[in-house]
């Protein structure tokens, strides 16, 4: 079943066109990440998948719901939304933001429920986020910051999760936690990511499918084996690389050196 469909969507900034003509049908239960150059108009999309900002033209489906019919409410009941970075206005805990994902499940100023804060604990628990609970969100590092707003997306339990950009600020330990949570939320869970993600290695490893887009358009869609070739990303973002299996067995991605020359030396 499709759980996301948008048809032909035009959006930009004033008068300014940034993607044209964007369609894709998502799949219930996928992981779908969306690569390309900087500014080619990943964040936008997703900001227009998620209703923040409405579209120039074209039509977005949550099922069979029109995004830009639901209520703010129902709307965050199905689609949960990180962005790569945002401020906030209180100087709140770890706990408190992430309770707030529970806030589309009650009603206005009503108290927690058990099964609310039973998902607390539990999201909590599964982020590693137990002994910084209690931490002021302004005194964390970057990494630290991320993972609670990833968390507070997870508390929200929607269907469809989008995130921009969820490894950026990570070391490579909570880098593979991360993506290895929402694997298990998709796997097992059901629920439906799409992610905006640099890390073409990160990609190939953990995506079912990749979006590649370019300028505002779509260049192509499929498996990363598909998408992740050579040809396309020598056309995208003009590199030559190279598609492998690292010694692991996951598909990676590796880029030439301008010159070709340095970083191969063995250790001194
Ligand atoms: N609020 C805004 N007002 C006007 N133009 C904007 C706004 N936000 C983004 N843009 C422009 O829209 C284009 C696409 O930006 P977007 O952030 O969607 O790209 P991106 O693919 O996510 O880039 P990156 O990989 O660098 O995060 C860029 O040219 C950008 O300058």
């Amino acid at each position: 079943m499709n759980i996301l469909r948008a048809e032909e969507l035009s959006l930009g900034y004033r008068n300014k066109k940034v993607v044209e003509q964007f369609s894709t049908s998502i799949q219930q239960g996928s992981l779908i990440g969306m690569v390309g150059p900087n500014g080619s108009g990943k964040t936008t999309l997703l900001r227009a998948l998620s209703g923040l900002i409405k579209p120039f033209g074209g039509q977005v489906f949550v099922g069979e719901q029109n995004l830009f019919l639901l209520t703010p409410r129902k709307r965050a009941q199905l689609i949960g939304w990180v962005p790569q970075r945002e401020r906030l206005a209180w100087p709140l805990t770890v706990r408190e933001v992430i309770s707030l994902g529970r806030a589309p499940h009650r009603g206005w100023l009503l108290p927690m429920t058990k099964t609310d804060q039973a998902v607390i604990d539990d999201v909590i628990h599964n982020s590693d986020l137990d002994s910084l609970e209690d931490r002021r969100m302004d005194e964390l590092s970057g990494g630290e910051f991320q993972r609670v707003l990833i968390a507070r997306a997870l508390t929200q339990e929607p269907r469809v999760l989008l995130l921009d950009e969820p490894t950026t600020n990570l070391d490579i330990h909570y880098q593979i936690q991360v993506m290895d949570l929402i694997r298990q939320l998709v796997s097992c869970g059901g629920i439906t990511v799409l992610m905006v993600i640099h890390d073409l290695n990160i990609a190939a490893r953990y995506c079912d499918g990749l979006i590649l887009l370019h300028r505002g358009k779509q260049i192509c869609a499929g498996s990363p084996v598909d998408v992740l070739t050579p040809e396309n990303l020598e056309a995208v973002f003009n590199v030559k690389t190279n598609l492998y299996r690292d010694p692991w067995g996951f598909w990676a991605v590796s880029a030439r050196n301008g010159t070709g020359q340095y970083g191969r030396e063995e250790p001194k």
